[in-house]
């Protein structure tokens, strides 16, 4: 499991292992760590061009040492100084290995540019000119190395306030920062490289966390010996409508490959023809009343995708969450709560999956907002709600109260297309059936639909279809790696 921290974390274990090393030794670690990704990303030290973004802090000291490795390996380092003051001792020792001060000019001529601007210590949007030098190495084509995070992204969030520097190669001192992990800031860290310096047993728990696929792999149930149909669990999926047959066809499509024993369908006319069509394993009740009374027993319930916000839709998920199974609440079915929130008071457990639209609707935050503070949010409304909170989007994040959140880091871009959304409800369900909790059900969800997404792209467009196609072999991949 990748574990990630915020900057106030980050700093309290510092000082802790701090005090415990001669001086430097931190920083020495990290110089170290960070100019031997540089030396492997330039192939060739000698001769090579290195500029340094140097900022007032300990961020430019990192890289001032690092610099100073590679000058005497023969590289020409060329320091450009932003801040006010500068790390003294680092930049003596850069100069003393045949480094020099450089102006900003130096940007177009570098072979490697190593952003040292600010680390967890910069606070709100860069000032300048730190902006405009981040604006100007992400323009030099050369390639940009991050330390520790990229300057103008918040560490414990992600959030991105204005120019931020954009990184082929984010080198990350001690433990991950939460802000690596979630996007925007995700987005500007390119590959992440940790360096240990030693942290490890000062850490507290994790901020936040991203499942591996050996983490799914062991989360997952596999049916044993003694499994039949019924014990394997059961999912009920309510979901479709005259106008919106497809979202039914597609969550019963990844509710059956989820590897739950059954799933019964429940709807209306048109949407029970499209799924005895395409499912015949799925056992459907065609239901002339909004009501689940004859559908049979289930473990878990799916409702929502595509099944309309009428007052027929409103009265089957009022019957549907009063049921006394955890159910997964998406798509209309949020719309239908966001109208009715006392919908959410149940006991047995809920877990919704929101897009950052959806999410607007039901805390009341607008869009935008959302959009650059998915995580903030993801946790406000698990908090305001009492839910779990799967929340869709560029970065897909898992909040629930109390526990760290997940992050899911196994999607493709490819994926954002109509009826995904359908699929990963279908498969999270058929999880939460097996008897997962919403929040092992949700992020091991998350991660399988991303790498069912993966293989089915490959490169190209993929249809929501091919996702749920995928599913097996995606969890053929996290339980028997290299097969
Ligand atoms: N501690 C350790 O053991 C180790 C730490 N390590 C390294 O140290 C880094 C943390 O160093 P840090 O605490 O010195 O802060 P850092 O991020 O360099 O910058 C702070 C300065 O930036 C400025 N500034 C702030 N906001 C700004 C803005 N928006 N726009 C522009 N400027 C802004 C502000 O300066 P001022 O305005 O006062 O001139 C402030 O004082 C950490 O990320 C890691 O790389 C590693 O070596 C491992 C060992
Ligand atoms: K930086």
């Amino acid at each position: 499991m990748r574990t990630a921290y915020t900057a106030d974390q980050i700093r309290a274990a510092e000082q802790a292992l701090m005090a415990r090393l001669p001086e430097g030794t931190l920083m020495q670690r990290a110089a170290a760590g960070l100019a031997a990704v540089c030396a492997d990303l330039l192939g060739r030290v000698y001769g090579s061009r290195v500029v340094l973004l140097v900022g007032s802090g300990d961020n430019g000291g990192d890289a001032l040492y690092a610099g100073e490795r590679l000058a005497r390996r023969g590289a020409r380092v060329e320091a450009v100084l932003a801040g006010s003051r500068t790390h003294e001792a680092g930049l003596r020792a850069l100069l003393d290995a045949g480094g020099r001060v450089a102006e900003a000019t130096a940007i177009g001529q570098a072979d490697l540019i190593m952003d040292g601007l600010v680390g967890i210590g910069a606070s709100g949007a860069l000032r300048e000119p730190y902006a405009r030098l981040a604006a100007e190495a992400n323009a030099a084509g050369a390639a940009v190395v991050a330390v520790d995070l990229p300057s103008g992204v918040d560490a414990s969030s992600g959030r991105v306030a204005g120019a931020a520097v954009r990184a082929r190669v984010t080198v990350t001192m001690g433990a991950y920062k939460t802000g690596l992990l979630v996007d925007p800031g995700a987005a500007f860290a390119g590959d992440v490289e940790l360096i240990d310096i030693g942290l490890g047993e000062h850490l507290p728990d994790p901020d936040a966390t991203a499942l591996t696929g050996r983490d799914v792999a062991g989360l997952i149930p596999r049916p044993g010996d003694e499994s039949d149909k019924y014990r394997r669990g059961v999912l009920g999926v309510a979901a479709g409508s005259d106008l919106f047959t497809g979202a039914a066809v597609l969550a019963v499509g990844g509710a059956l490959r989820g590897g739950s024993g059954m799933v019964r369908y429940a709807g209306r006319e048109a949407p029970v023809a499209q799924v005895r069509s395409h499912w015949p394993e799925a056992v459907v009740t065609l239901l002339d009343a909004p009501s689940i009374e004859h559908v049979g027993r289930v473990q878990a319930w799916v409702l929502g995708p595509g099944l309309g916000t009428d007052t027929w839709a409103h009265e089957l998920a009022v019957k549907v969450l009063a049921s006394d199974v955890p159910v997964l609440v998406d798509a209309d079915g949020l719309t239908l709560v966001a109208r009715d929130k006392a919908l959410l008071r149940r006991t047995a457990p809920v877990l919704i999956t929101p897009h950052a639209g959806e999410l607007s609707r039901l805390i009341g935050a607008d869009r935008a907002g959302i959009e650059a503070a998915r995580l903030e949010h993801a946790r406000r409304a698990a908090a305001e709600l009492g839910v779990t909170v799967l929340l869709k989007g560029s970065t897909t994040v898992v909040a629930e109260e109390g526990r760290p959140a997940r992050v899911n880091v196994s999607g493709t871009p490819w994926l954002s297309t109509g009826g995904t959304g359908d699929v990963l409800s279908g498969l999270a369900g058929a999880l939460l059936a097996q008897g997962l909790s919403c929040y092992d059900a949700a992020s091991c969800g998350a991660y399988l639909h991303g790498v069912a997404g993966r293989l089915a792209a490959d490169g190209a467009p993929l249809t929501a279809a091919d996702v749920a196609t995928a599913i097996p072999g995606a969890i053929r991949a996290v339980t028997s790696p290299g097969s």
